[in-house]
């Protein structure tokens, strides 16, 4: 039997998730599973990334060797993926959620630190936040893979940064984390934490043997999450946050919870509203928090956003 070859980015977060992954899923399979390094044009060229926005380059490059038969699937941080569907391809899993929180990584907890001081983020949705919990912060746009960042922090550059809590575990550096936000402070991305794999949608025989390593609440969750922003019409780029967890209310029955929320940018105003419903409605539930999101505001809100020169 030949190896399934998963197509991965080279960074060190990318391969220890990918890594994860293959060593599950032909725990669980008995296949063979072998790592394939993908060099996309976002990794050789910062310029080039900027200007075909963000990180949706990295998923299509992954794409494209799923298409052309280079590798069989691909694993993907599912926050980073568009929220579109994409023409051939297959969400054939959704893995268990790791840890979906920010972490403010520096010398203290964002309450003690001085006033005024320097926090790196590119996030709009992590801008709005922080400025909404401490308005005398200076927030300075950074990019970068996460030790890039982290480097901007010891070497004096910046006070602090807040990157994920879950990337910063892949790549060994929680040691780095002063606080980890608690969702109602700052409510994560859509899909943070979670992994998507993805295989060509012709492939009913593979599609069948990844979705061993499916898990349904996550994907219930990350459905309801990612509906919130398609139905905004806000990518990666927007002020939106959205978290969701599906608990057990009996022994048979769940129930699915979603808060999203929408920020100003300069952290002046939000709108944050929450649902429930069974996990089976999770895009369902999403849809009607997007409305009602909408109904007081959200629109306006994002509106506001900066629109960052090209
Ligand atoms: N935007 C890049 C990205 N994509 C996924 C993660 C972290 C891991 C995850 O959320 O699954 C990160 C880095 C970060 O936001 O700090």
């Amino acid at each position: 039997m030949t190896a399934l070859r998963l197509g991965t980015r080279k960074s060190l977060m990318a391969t220890t998730q990918s890594g994860h992954v293959a060593d599950v899923l032909s725990r669980l399979t008995g296949h063979a599973v072998e790592l394939v390094g993908v060099t996309t044009e976002g990794d050789v060229s910062r310029a080039h990334l900027a200007q075909m926005g963000g990180t949706g380059v990295f998923v299509s490059a992954l794409r494209d060797t799923i298409l052309s038969g280079e590798v069989d699937f691909a694993v993907h941080s599912l926050k980073d993926l568009p929220t579109g569907p994409a023409e051939g391809i297959a969400l054939a899993a959704v893995y268990r959620r790791d840890d979906p929180r920010d972490a403010l990584c520096g010398p203290a907890k964002l309450a003690d630190l001085p006033h005024g001081a320097r926090v790196g983020t590119g996030s709009p949705r992590r801008v709005a936040q922080l400025r909404a919990l401490r308005r005398d912060l200076e927030v300075v746009p950074i990019r970068g893979n996460a030790d890039t960042r982290l480097s901007k922090v010891t070497d004096g550059e910046l006070d602090a940064i807040v990157l994920a809590y879950a990337g910063l575990g892949r790549i060994g550096r929680r040691e780095a984390v002063a606080e980890v936000f608690d969702p109602d402070a700052m409510l994560p991305a859509p899909g943070q934490g979670a992994l998507a794999l993805e295989c060509r949608a012709d492939r009913a025989d593979l599609i069948e043997l990844l979705a061993t390593v499916d898990d349904p609440a996550t994907r219930a969750a990350v459905t309801a999450e990612r509906t919130v922003l398609a139905v905004l019409e806000a990518g990666c780029s927007a002020p939106v946050g959205a978290y969701a967890t599906v608990e057990d209310t009996t022994d048979v029955e769940q129930s699915l919870r979603l808060t999203a929320c929408v920020v100003a940018v300069d952290g002046s105003r939000q709108v944050r509203l929450s649902a429930s419903g069974h996990p089976e409605r999770a895009e369902e539930v999403g849809r009607e928090l997007a409305a009602r999101l909408l109904a007081q505001g959200a629109d306006q809100l994002m509106g506001e956003r900066h629109i960052e020169p090209r």
